[in-house]
């Protein structure tokens, strides 16, 4: 029930709002299809970025393709893009299917064929059923789903969705993020969404971006991020992680206080290694490649511990699995850290 989907191209845009530089020098490409996340801190830029693709805010500068149209001259509703809001903006005086009914009515379609199409993106969400119901009638999760037949119904060639989940509880943001992710699949319609949590962007996302500054850190699968961060604030973003200084020396990282960490062919120049918690053990061992520590603070997580632990080398966070076999430590214990740093990244 969608016209053509499309890739996107944006390149070298800049967006300032009066004397404010918001986005810089934006460069990347969408493929036609693509469930990509915009990911990033609260003010990245990430909201402006989205916008600018629906042609919502000033006009940057630079270009974004839509197919092969530059739309930065364009108006929003000539883009053929969709777009739901962290609101939902649902009218609160007409029905669900009224809602939906909306935007093609909107557009002019013909009568006849609004019917069909309303039917068919209800069914889409799974809310044939609740179609006469008022917003207010609805659970949050439910309001969500009418916010994207809603769009869906205009058939858009993109899908943009700006923190979609976030006036949801935890549990149904979880269900939620399935849902909207077998939608995309089944309809198969290039999709961003802006979020800033990072889970939400891994389990969704085909490739994302990281934005910090209104500049782009890195692009790539999730995976492809946390194992290979370009540099420390991707590292830092994606999950939790310890960056130590040190230097390259004979084939391993030496850290500054002079513990040696053996990694595979570690290149020439790297002053920083990133450790992540669950890659670090407590161990009952001593001697060679082990880190003496002091447990300064303990959080039990659930499936976790988390230890903040403080070392010659600064505090490190360790992660042990919380389960019948591993030992507990006190606040204030002295520990030892064997560090596997295998895959851990270096940064130049
Ligand atoms: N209308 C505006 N006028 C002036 N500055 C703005 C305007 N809208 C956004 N900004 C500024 O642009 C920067 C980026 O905002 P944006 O909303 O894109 O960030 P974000 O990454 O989406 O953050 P959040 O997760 O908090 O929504 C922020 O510093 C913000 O203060």
């Amino acid at each position: 029930m969608i016209r053509e989907t499309a890739g996107i191209r944006i390149e070298n845009l800049h967006l300032s709002f009066g004397t404010t530089k918001v986005l810089a020098g934006i460069d990347m490409e969408i493929k036609p299809g693509e469930f990509f996340a915009f990911l990033g801190p609260s003010g990245s830029g990430k909201s402006t970025l989205l916008r600018a693709i629906a042609g919502f805010g000033p006009r940057p500068k630079g270009r974004i393709l839509i197919g092969d149209r530059d739309v930065v001259d364009l108006p929003p509703w000539k883009r053929n893009v969709g777009m739901v809001f962290q609101s939902y903006a649902l009218w609160p005086h007409m029905s669900v299917r009224a809602n939906v009914a909306f935007g093609l009515e909107e557009r002019r379609m013909p009568r006849r064929e609004i019917g069909p199409k309303v039917e068919a993106a209800l069914e889409l969400v799974g809310l044939l059923d609740l179609a006469e119901r008022m917003p207010s009638q609805l659970s949050g999760g439910q309001q969500q789903r009418v916010a994207l037949a809603r769009t869906i119904a205009i058939e858009p060639q993109v899908l943009l969705l700006d923190e979609p989940l976030s006036n949801l509880d935890a549990s149904l943001r979880v269900q939620m993020r399935r849902e909207l992710l077998a939608l995309q699949r089944k309809l198969q319609l290039t999709t961003i969404f802006v979020t800033h949590d990072q889970e939400e962007a891994n389990t969704t996302s085909d490739r994302m971006a990281v934005l910090d500054g209104g500049v782009i850190q890195q692009i790539g699968t999730p995976q492809h991020l946390y194992d290979h961060p370009a540099n420390g604030f991707v590292a830092g973003f994606l999950g939790t992680a310890n960056i130590i200084e040190g230097r390259v020396q004979d084939g391993a990282f030496v850290t500054k206080s002079g513990h040696r960490l053996p990694v595979p062919a570690p290149p020439q120049g790297a002053d920083r290694i990133v450790l992540r918690p669950q890659n670090i053990a407590l161990t009952e061992e001593r001697g060679e490649g082990i880190l003496p520590g002091r447990i300064r603070h303990r959080e039990f997580l659930g499936s976790q511990i988390r230890y903040l632990i403080e070392t010659a080398d600064g505090t490190i966070i360790v992660d042990t699995q919380h389960g019948p076999d591993t030992h507990d430590h006190a606040a204030g214990s002295e520990v030892a850290l064997r560090i596997d740093c295998r895959n851990a990244p270096l940064l130049t």
